[in-house]
């Protein structure tokens, strides 16, 4: 949304969301278009059919849809009429998506929705169901016509796409039989964070950071998403996905694309996937188990403390088999070999129970050739950019400069800008679904990428899978196992603490300590 070149189009359209009062639909789909609607983003022609196996009528289905509101919108309703008026767009028609039976019914229900309110067959299938009905689903799309409209048509398609990269190519064959690559959106929900969009507009609207953004200057970037949570009660999904397929196979890898590619030549959706894509096709691929062992680590949480709560270990969670030997923890050494990144480390790690929510990126800049300076250690801090992507969203400069009235003694200190501590910014939902309605491809995920990163994960699930004795173990709360912190070490490198914001959305100095 942010960095799109086009103009802001509304178009009419209806949206029939599969699975439409599943857990993705209560508590991202409805807050998402309920911010959009009141931000004035929706064309006022527009309807939304949920779609699910329970029955339910239309009435049952709008307090859903406002207590979903009510819960987890980030605007609350101020006005009743207003929200009547928002509501009575929501229908339900109650069927099994996975058979033909009952699509005539929903072809029904959305011409309904066209003809009475004037849209011109504008439509945007959203699968918000589990992963083995998506292929099946956009089948019967077709099959059963609803795809043949006087608009345009879509599909929003949720993770996971695939298990591995043949099972993905398979569900992209199928899919491709209904819907063009120009009408697939697959979501990402990362890229629909503010930050993650805003890394681009770091890099290519500043002299300052472009010019140093290469081997010359970069010693190493570190790109962490750590969450508190455990498997919560997903365990029939996460214990076969495990952290490398749900966070590194997309989350991650998207991220380090964005640091990582080169200036596109314009600002349109096929230039940046280009760019993108030529990143995944530079990442060094870790195939062989000695390659795997030495730079990919693996981990499961145990028992432990996380915001002072006891928590048990992973194989003691609802669900997870005994003796799982599923990772909740990933830590990796990437190389990019290309010219601009040839030589320099990017750490990635993400993990389940960790000490700290926080997802963030740091490039750090290399030393200066000589340190003409004292100060207590005798060092001088490393110039750190830190683009913080979550909970708190802004960046951080972090630099060193004289210690005011000291004796010639250099301190680190920071420039701080905070972009969501004053107020909030719209949700990953809210961006993504706004694009999808306005036929802008930039932050969705194109085949050329999903599969290029299952090429380069499937090697690593291999070698595990080879060798479960690849599993280390951490505590809950702490920042993973030892070994993730010996990639680092043998590089001369150490990760870097979570950096927290000060309080005011204001550009701001403040000094480090150490
Ligand atoms: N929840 C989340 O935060 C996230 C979810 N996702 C993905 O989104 C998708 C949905 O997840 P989530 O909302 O959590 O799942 P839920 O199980 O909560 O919701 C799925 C909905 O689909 C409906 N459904 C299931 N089978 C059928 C069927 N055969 N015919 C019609 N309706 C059916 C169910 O309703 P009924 O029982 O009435 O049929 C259910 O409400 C998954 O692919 C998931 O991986 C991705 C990222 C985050
Ligand atoms: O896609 C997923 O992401 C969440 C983490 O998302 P965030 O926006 O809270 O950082 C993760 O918990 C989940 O396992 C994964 O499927």
């Amino acid at each position: 949304m942010l960095t799109s070149a086009r103009p802001s189009e509304k178009h009419p359209f209806v949206m029939v969301i599969f699975g439409g009062a599943g857990d993705l639909a209560r508590r991202k789909l409805f807050p998402a278009l309920y911010s959009l609607y009141r931000s004035g983003l929706l064309d006022r022609r527009f309807a939304v059919v949920g779609v699910g196996r329970s029955e339910r009528e239309d009435e049952q289905y709008r307090q859903i849809v406002r207590e979903s509101v009510d819960s987890h919108s980030r605007m609350d309703v101020e006005n009743e009429e207003d929200w009547s008026s928002f509501a009575e767009r929501f229908h339900y028609v109650s069927l099994d998506v996975g058979t033909a039976q009952g699509y005539g019914k929903l072809r029904e229900r959305v011409e309904r929705c066209e003809r009475e309110r004037g849209i011109p067959g504008n439509r945007l299938f959203y699968l918000a169901i589990g992963p083995e009905l998506f292929g099946r689903v956009s089948s019967l799309l077709n099959e059963e016509h609803l795809t043949r409209t006087e608009g345009w048509k879509r599909l929003v398609i949720e993770k996971p796409f695939g298990h591995d990269y043949e099972s993905a190519r398979e569900l992209n064959d199928q899919i491709r039989q209904s819907f063009q690559e120009e009408e697939i959106y697959r979501i990402d929900h990362y890229l629909g964070k503010e930050m993650v969009q805003n890394i681009e507009v770091i890099r290519f609207a500043n002299t300052l950071f472009e010019a140093l953004w290469n081997n010359r200057y970069i010693s190493n970037v570190q790109i962490t998403a750590s969450e508190t949570v455990g498997v919560e009660d997903r365990a029939s999904y996460y214990d076969r996905a495990g952290a490398l397929r749900d966070m590194v196979q997309n989350h991650i890898l998207q991220m380090l694309m964005m640091v990582a590619m080169e200036p596109p030549s314009r600002l349109n959706p096929e230039a940046i996937r280009d760019e993108k894509v030529k990143v995944l096709r530079s990442l060094r691929r870790w195939k062989s188990d000695d390659e795997v062992s030495q730079n990919i680590v693996r981990g499961q949480y145990l028992a432990g403390r996380v915001d002072g709560e006891e928590v048990p270990p992973y194989r003691e969670e609802e669900g997870v088999p005994a003796g799982s030997v599923n990772e909740t923890y990933v830590a990796g050494r990437l190389f990019v070999d290309n010219f601009r990144w040839s030589g320099v480390p990017f750490y990635i790690r993400t993990g389940k129970r960790m000490r700290q929510k926080s997802t963030e990126v740091v490039i750090q800049f290399k030393d200066v050739p000589q340190n003409l300076y004292f100060n207590k250690n005798n060092d001088l801090g490393p110039n750190l950019l830190v683009i913080t992507v979550s909970p708190e969203e802004g960046l951080s400069l972090q630099f060193n400069a004289k210690k005011p009235g000291g004796d010639n003694e250099v301190i680190p200190i920071a420039m701080d800008f905070c972009n969501n501590c004053a107020e909030d910014t719209p949700e990953a939902y809210e961006s993504l679904l706004h694009d999808a309605l306005e036929g802008d491809l930039t932050f969705f995920t194109h085949w050329d990428e999903v599969s290029l990163a299952w090429k380069f994960v499937d090697p690593i699930r291999e070698a595990w899978d080879r060798d479960p004795e690849s599993l280390t173990f951490y505590e809950s709360g702490s920042w993973g196992p030892a070994e993730a912190d010996q990639i680092l070490k043998e590089e001369g490198h150490r990760w870097h603490r979570a950096y927290r914001h000060g309080t005011k959305s204001i550009v701001q100095g403040s000094r480090i300590e150490k």
